[in-house]
């Protein structure tokens, strides 16, 4: 349940403005790999090209190729509704919708999907992706309550839950913890920690010490200016990234020397 992504020459439009030019990265099954870099410089943009959500911006576009063990999800015939079944993604601010039960909202995306399942199993994948998710212990005596009633952090884990729930092989997160206190965003950091031996994971975020606490890998991105494209520099293994790293670029961004 874990799939390696190769992206290769991937140029990212909106309209006719080019906001990220040939991004080239192997991301391995069972990692966490961090996307970090200065505002603008297209990592959020870079993620939502993973699970094909870029392009329901009217007018936006990529070239290039995506592959997911091999299989490029930009291929001809390809249903990007498949693409995002397979391709799980957690939002900054938790998005649980706020009058269906803890239950139902663990549930939603595996309805939306349209999979008949009787009660015990409902009951059964509620349990699994609550637990997955670090949260089970918590809620597990007000399954019936709605989600709009748990903590920010809570939340999170909520939407984390009904991702996984659809048994994804890749979790995509954007900036999951900014909206989060100290306390939440470890028992985020912590719950990433545990997801990656199930799952790919790939998140974005602004904040170098949680890169360099949670991913393997780090990608640098970075901008030229206003109006120019947002460019991979350097993506190399975490420790590398944050000690050694091979561009003068990275080492002045994670220095703090600029961004
Ligand atoms: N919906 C959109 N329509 C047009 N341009 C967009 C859209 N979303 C992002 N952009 C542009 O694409 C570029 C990359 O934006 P993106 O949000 O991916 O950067 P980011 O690195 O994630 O930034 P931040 O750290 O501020 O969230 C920017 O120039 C941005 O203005």
């Amino acid at each position: 349940m874990s799939k390696q992504i190769d992206i290769k020459d991937l140029d990212i439009f909106y309209g006719d403005f080019r906001a990220v030019d040939g991004v080239q990265m192997q991301i391995k099954p069972r990692s966490v790999t961090a996307l970090i870099g200065p505002s603008g410089c297209g990592k959020s943009t870079v993620l939502r090209t993973l699970n094909r959500m870029h392009e329901v911006i009217p007018g936006a576009s990529v070239s290039g190729q995506v592959l997911m063990d091999g299989n490029d999800i930009y291929g001809a015939g390809v249903d990007p509704v498949n693409v995002r079944r397979e391709v799980g993604m957690v939002f900054q601010r938790a998005n649980p919708f706020p009058t269906m039960s803890i239950k139902e909202n663990v549930l939603a995306g595996v309805r939306l999907n349209s999979r008949r399942m009787t009660k015990s199993e409902a009951d059964d994948l509620t349990e699994r992706a609550l637990r997955g998710a670090n949260l089970w212990n918590e809620v597990k005596d007000r399954l019936s309550l709605p989600g709009s009633g748990l903590s920010g952090g809570q939340q999170q884990r909520l939407c984390i839950a009904r991702a996984i729930a659809v048994e994804p092989e890749v979790l995509l997160m954007d900036e999951p913890c900014s909206a989060l206190d100290p306390i939440s965003t470890l028992a985020i950091e912590d719950l990433i920690n545990d997801l990656k031996d199930q799952y790919t994971v790939v998140i974005v975020t602004h904040n170098m010490q949680q890169a360099a606490r949670v991913s393997d890998k780090t990608a640098f991105f970075n901008i030229a200016g206003t109006g120019k494209p947002g460019k991979l520099i350097e993506f190399n293994e975490t420790s590398t990234i944050f000690s050694n790293p091979e561009k003068e670029e990275t080492e002045n961004y994670i220095s703090g020397r600029f961004g």
